[in-house]
């Protein structure tokens, strides 16, 4: 299968309901239209085109979150990531409906039923609420309801176009976030992770290791959850599959410490990447703020520059809640990028949508389930594509 179709299986919910609602508010007061359409005998077949050929390819290329290639200076965190997405969309309005020339000539053709809505108020205001339920947050979603009626308005839709200008305004909104996690020559590269409670922090932690290593990196992890002995076995777990050491300490020790261990064993061994994982939840705000700040005074006697990334994970479970977990974070840490978790299975993928727009900060990856390869990097085109249900 290709990856879009994989990842549009894994986005089931999220692009069922956004399908479901389209197709609905098309159908509320549009009106059937007989297309005349090409039969396929009529039209050039594409000879070269074996169905799995370039699909696989594009597995390969985003099957893995890590790593990127290196770059030199942190500075160059800035550079653009995600490969730009492939073909561009065709212009919904000219879709095929004209019977190709052979077609014509030959009388070789078959009318097809499309139905077809007038863009008006009434249907603007059904797509955004629509759109609202997806999660995707009033702002946004009256944003992207504006920009599809731009020009449009009074206009004969069918939900095949909607889908793909909804895709095309999600897919534009998402390039500009989506950028792997950069990969920079000085090591050890101290990544902390942080989130709240039960985000999936540990298990990206886990994907993250196993996929740096199987790129020939070394890397070492500090279960810094020294709260929860749990998040500390799940980790050593990881860690014996992928052959990456975790450092631990007992339970309810100092954090900070252990991440202070950690880097003079990361340094001493040479390591590339430094992976600190975080409690999520201490008594109040103060506290898990008092926390993550010493961690980072106390890795910063190692190498002032550290640490290099601050990754907020986030699960895309919560829906709107993410948006408060970005600004509180963003505040108890200096966040610069983010990893959002249990994609599948949620009918809320649209947050994602809301997130870039309102914060713009680097997407690093998508979890997408509980094994390693459900780690992902984030492409915007294939993420709107399956978010809206359009097909590849
Ligand atoms: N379906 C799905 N489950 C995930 C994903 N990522 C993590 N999980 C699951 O979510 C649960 C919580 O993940 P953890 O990694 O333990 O979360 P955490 O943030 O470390 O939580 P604490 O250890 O409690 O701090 C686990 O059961 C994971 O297997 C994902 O992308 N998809």
């Amino acid at each position: 299968m290709s990856f879009f179709g994989k990842l549009k299986q894994r986005l089931m919910k999220s692009s069922s309901r956004l399908e479901d609602g389209l197709e609905s508010i098309v159908e509320d007061g549009g009106e059937v239209e007989e297309v005349v359409e090409a039969t396929p005998e009529a039209q050039p077949e594409p000879q070269s085109a074996p169905a799995d050929e370039p699909e696989e390819q594009g597995a390969e290329e985003v099957s893995e979150a890590a790593p990127e290639p290196e770059v030199s200076e942190p500075e160059a965190a800035e550079q653009p990531a995600a490969e730009p997405a492939a073909a561009p969309e065709p212009e919904p309005e000219q879709q095929a409906s004209k019977p190709g020339f052979f077609g014509r000539l030959m009388g070789r053709s078959e009318t097809k039923q499309v139905t077809r809505r007038v863009l008006d108020d009434d249907m603007l205001e059904q797509l955004e609420e629509l759109l609202i339920a997806s999660d995707m947050g009033v702002e946004t979603a009256t944003r992207v309801t504006a920009n599809i009626a731009e020009g449009r308005f009074g206009k004969k839709l069918s939900t095949d176009e909607i889908k793909s200008l909804l895709a095309q305004e999600v897919a534009r909104i998402m390039e500009p976030v989506a950028k792997p996690l950069p990969i920079y020559a000085k090591t050890p590269q101290v990544v902390l992770v942080v989130g709240v409670n039960g985000s999936g922090k540990t298990t990206t932690i886990g994907k993250l290791a196993s996929q740096f290593r199987a790129a020939g990196k070394s890397v070492v992890i500090a279960a810094g959850d020294t709260f929860r002995a749990a998040a500390v076995e799940q980790l050593q777990v990881w860690g014996e599959r992928a052959g990456v050491p975790v450092l631990t300490a007992p339970e309810g020790s100092d954090p900070a410490s252990l991440a202070f261990d950690a880097m003079t064993k990361a340094e001493a061994e040479g390591a590339d990447l430094l992976l600190i994982d975080t409690a999520g939840r201490l008594q109040n705000r103060a506290d898990l703020m008092e926390e993550l700040a010493k961690i980072v005074r106390v890795i910063r006697k190692k190498d002032e520059t550290a640490p290099h990334n601050t990754l907020l994970v986030l699960d895309a479970t919560t829906g709107q809640n993410a948006l408060n977990q970005v600004s509180t974070f963003g505040e108890l840490a200096d966040v610069s990028g983010l990893v959002m978790t249990k994609l599948d299975g949620t009918a809320k993928g649209g947050v994602l949508v809301a997130l870039a727009d309102r914060f713009g900060l680097p997407i690093h990856a998508i979890g997408v389930g509980e094994q390693i390869d459900d780690l992902q990097a984030f492409d915007p085109e294939e993420f709107a594509k399956a978010l809206t249900g359009l097909d590849a």
